[in-house]
C-alpha cells in the first residue's frame, strides 16, 4: 500500500513538472512574466518588478527553444496520465493539480493588480517631476528677468555717479581756482600793506631818531645845570648838616654825662645802705619771676586760641585774618597784602578788561572773566558754587588766575599744597576737617585753592599710596560730596590724568592753562619790563631808604617794539613763568653794568642766552625720560 502510495506521488509530480512545462507557452503571451508553481515564484513580486525592464530578454532566455522540443515529456506525462488513470487517487491527484492552477491564477491577478498600481505612481512621479521642471523654469525666468532689472538698475546708478563725480570734480576745481585766486589777492594785499608798514616804520624811526636826540641834547644841558644846581644846593646841605650835627653832639654828651652822675650818686647810697640794697635785689628778682611766668603763660594761652580760632596749618595763604578781628597785615604771606602789591606794580598796565596782570589767550581770559561773573552771581542768589580743575604747564598763571577769580567773585581765598598732605600722615584727615570746618567761618564764602592736587588726590588704587593718604583723599571726598555754598573747590594740576575718577566727578569746570602764544609773550615781555625796570622811581625811592647810598637809576635806551616782538617770537615755548624770569634776568644784567642802561644788544643777548637755556634743559629733561624708560 505504502509502495503504492509513493509511486502515485510520484506519478504526481511528474504530471506536475509535465504540466508546467506545458503551461509556458499558455502563459507566454501574457505581458508580464509567468511564476512556475515552484521555490522560485516564492521571491517578492516587487524585487522582480524592479527589473521589469530587463525581464523580456531573460524571458526570453528562459524560454524553451522550439529545436530543444523533447518529446518524451510528452510521453512521459502520457504515461504519467495513464498511470494516474489507472491510480486510485485519480480524482485527488486532478483536485490537487486544479487547486494549483487556481493559486497560479491568484498570483496572476495579484502581479497585475501591483503592475497597475506601479504604472500609476510611476504616471504620478513623471507629472511631479513634469510640475517641478515647469516651476523651475518658472523660477529661472524670474531670476533672469530680476538680473535684467538689476543689471539696468546698476548701470543706471552707475550712470548718475559717474554725472555727480564730474559735477564733483568741475566744483572743486572752480573753488580751487576761486581760492587761488583770493590768496593771490590776499598775498598781493599783504605785499602792499607790508611796503606801506615798512615805508611807515622807516619814516616813524627816522622822526623817533630825531626826536630822541633834540630830547638828549635838551636833557643833557638840562641835567648839566640841574647836577650844578644840586652841587651848590648840596654842599650848602652838607655845612648845614655838619653843623647841626656838631650841635646835636654836644647836647647828647651832656645829657649823659648828667645821667651817668645821677647813677653814680644812687649807687654809691644803696651800697653804703644794707635794707636798701636788699629791698633792691629782691624787687628785681621778683620782677624777672613775673615777667617769666607771664611770658610762658601768654605762650600756652596764645597756643590754645591758635587751635580754636587760627587758620589750619595746611593752609599756606590766606586772604581770611589769620584771628578774628586780627589785622590782615599780620599774615606771613597774606593774599591782601598780595593784592596791594599787585596793584602798586600794575600801574603801567592797567587791564580793562579786569584780569590785571595775568597774560592769557583771549578765549581763555573771556572763560575766566564769565567763571568769575558766575561765581559772583551765583554768590548773590545763595546758590550752590560750581568746582573747578585747572590744568596746564607749570607757570602758566593757574595761581594767579584762581586769586584773580576770588578777588573778582568778592569771595575769601585759600590756598594749600597737595604736596603738604603726605608728610602729616595719619594726621591729614583731621587737618582736612579743619580746613573744611574753618572755611564755614568765612561769611563771603571761600574759594580754596589746591595746588599740586595730583599729589594728594590721585588714583586710589595707585600703588605708591598710603593708607594715611588714602584716608585723607576720602575725607576730602566726604566733605565735598555734596554741591557747597560755602566753598568753590578749584584744584590745580599738571597731571589731570593722575586725579581720582570720584575727585574729576566733583569738577563742574575744567580749564586747560596752555603755553602761552607768540601775542601772548610780547604782552608779558612788556608787562615784566614795565615792571621790573620801567618802574624803576618808586623802587628808588624805597631802596634809598634800606641804603645809605643813592642806587643809580636804570635807563632803557633803544628798545623798540620790533626787539620785543623779535625776543616773543624766539621765546617759543616759555611759559609765563620763564618769561617773568627772563625779565629779572635783564634785570641782573642791568644792575651789573656800572651806567645802568638797558639797551636793545643787552637784551638780545639775554634773551638769545635763556633760550639757548630753555632748549638744553628741554634735551636734558628728554634725555632723563629717554634713560629712565630704558
Ligand atoms: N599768564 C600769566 N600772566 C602773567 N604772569 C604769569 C602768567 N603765568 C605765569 N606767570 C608768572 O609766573 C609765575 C607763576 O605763576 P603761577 O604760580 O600762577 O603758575 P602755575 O600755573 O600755578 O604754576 P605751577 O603749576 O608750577 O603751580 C607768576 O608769579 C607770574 O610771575
Amino acid at each position: 500500500m505504502a509502495a503504492t502510495r509513493l509511486s502515485a506521488g510520484v506519478v504526481m509530480t511528474a504530471a506536475a513538472a509535465s504540466m508546467s512545462t506545458l503551461s509556458y507557452h499558455t502563459y507566454a503571451d501574457y505581458p508580464f512574466r509567468f511564476y512556475p508553481f515552484s521555490s522560485s515564484s516564492s521571491n517578492p513580486p516587487y524585487e522582480e518588478n524592479q527589473n521589469a525592464d530587463t525581464k523580456p530578454e531573460s524571458h526570453v532566455a528562459q524560454e524553451p527553444r522550439k529545436s530543444d522540443f523533447d518529446p518524451e515529456a510528452l510521453e512521459r506525462a502520457a504515461k504519467a496520465l495513464r498511470e494516474i488513470n489507472s491510480s486510485t487517487y485519480t480524482k485527488q491527484v486532478f483536485d490537487l493539480m486544479k487547486r494549483q492552477e487556481q493559486t497560479r491564477l491568484n498570483e496572476l491577478d495579484a502581479e497585475k493588480a501591483y503592475y497597475e498600481l506601479f504604472q500609476s505612481r510611476t504616471d504620478i512621479e513623471r507629472q511631479q517631476r513634469l510640475a517641478e521642471e515647469q516651476r523651475n523654469l518658472i523660477q529661472e525666468q524670474a531670476q533672469r528677468e530680476a538680473q535684467a532689472l538689476r543689471f539696468k538698475d546698476e548701470l543706471a546708478r552707475k550712470r548718475l555717479q559717474e554725472d555727480h563725480e564730474t559735477q564733483r570734480r568741475h566744483n572743486v576745481e572752480l573753488v580751487k581756482m576761486q581760492e587761488e585766486s583770493s590768496v593771490r589777492k590776499e598775498q598781493a594785499r599783504w605785499a602792499t600793506e607790508e611796503q606801506i608798514q615798512t615805508q611807515h616804520r622807516q619814516t616813524e624811526r627816522e622822526k623817533a631818531e630825531i626826536e630822541r636826540e633834540t630830547i638828549r641834547v635838551k636833557a643833557m644841558a638840562e641835567a648839566e645845570a640841574r647836577a650844578h644846581e644840586v652841587k651848590l644846593t648840596e654842599d650848602h646841605k652838607r655845612r648845614m648838616l655838619i653843623e647841626r650835627m656838631h650841635g646835636e653832639k654836644e647836647k647828647w654828651l651832656a645829657a649823659i654825662n648828667t645821667t651817668f652822675s645821677h647813677i653814680e650818686g644812687g649807687l654809691r647810697v644803696l651800697l653804703t645802705d644794707r635794707d636798701k640794697l636788699l629791698t633792691t635785689v629782691g624787687g628785681a628778682t621778683a620782677l624777672a619771676a613775673g615777667v617769666y611766668t607771664t611770658r610762658e603763660g601768654a605762650k600756652v594761652t596764645w597756643g590754645y586760641i591758635n587751635r580754636i580760632l587760627g587758620q589750619p596749618s595746611l593752609i599756606r595763604e590766606s586772604s581770611i585774618a589769620k584771628f578774628p578781628g586780627s589785622s590782615i597785615i599780620s599774615q606771613s604771606k597774606n593774599i591782601a597784602a598780595k593784592y596791594s602789591t599787585v596793584a602798586r606794580a600794575q600801574k603801567p598796565v592797567q587791564s580793562k578788561n579786569g584780569l590785571e596782570n595775568v597774560i592769557l589767550h583771549p578765549s581763555l581770559q573771556r572763560r575766566i572773566e564769565h567763571l568769575a561773573r558766575a561765581t559772583s552771581n551765583t554768590k548773590a542768589h545763595q546758590a550752590p558754587f560750581r568746582n573747578m580743575l585747572f590744568y596746564g604747564p607749570p607757570g602758566t598763571g593757574k595761581t594767579m588766575v584762581a586769586r584773580e577769580i576770588a578777588r573778582k567773585s568778592g569771595l575769601d581765598y585759600a590756598m594749600m599744597t597737595g604736596g603738604d598732605v603726605a608728610p602729616l600722615g595719619p594726621q591729614a584727615v583731621t587737618k582736612i576737617h579743619e580746613i573744611f570746618d574753618w572755611a564755614k567761618k568765612s561769611r563771603k564764602g571761600l574759594l580754596l585753592f589746591i595746588d599740586e592736587a595730583d599729589a594728594f588726590l590721585c588714583e586710589r588704587n595707585g600703588v605708591h599710596m598710603s593708607e594715611a593718604q588714602r584716608s585723607a583723599l576720602n575725607a576730602l571726598l566726604f566733605r565735598t560730596g555734596d554741591q557747597s555754598r560755602d566753598i568753590v573747590l578749584v584744584l590745580a594740576t599738571n597731571r589731570p590724568g593722575d586725579l581720582d575718577s570720584a575727585v574729576t566727578d566733583r569738577v563742574d569746570e575744567v580749564i586747560e592753562f596752555p603755553l602761552p602764544g607768540e601775542e601772548e609773550r610780547l604782552k608779558l615781555l612788556n608787562l615784566y619790563l614795565g615792571k621790573y625796570l620801567s618802574d624803576e622811581d618808586s623802587n628808588l625811592s624805597k631802596r634809598s631808604f634800606l641804603y645809605s647810598k643813592q642806587p643809580q637809576k636804570v635807563t632803557i635806551r633803544d628798545l623798540s617794539q620790533d626787539v620785543l616782538r623779535e625776543a616773543a617770537r624766539k621765546t617759543e615755548g616759555f611759559s609765563g613763568r620763564e618769561i617773568a624770569k627772563l625779565m629779572t634776568g635783564i634785570q641782573a644784567a642791568v644792575y651789573g653794568r656800572p651806567d645802568c642802561v638797558l639797551d636793545a644788544q643787552l637784551f638780545k643777548d639775554i634773551v638769545d642766552y635763556k633760550v639757548t637755556e630753555h632748549h638744553q634743559r628741554i634735551k636734558l629733561a628728554a634725555e632723563g625720560g629717554l634713560a629712565d624708560i630704558m
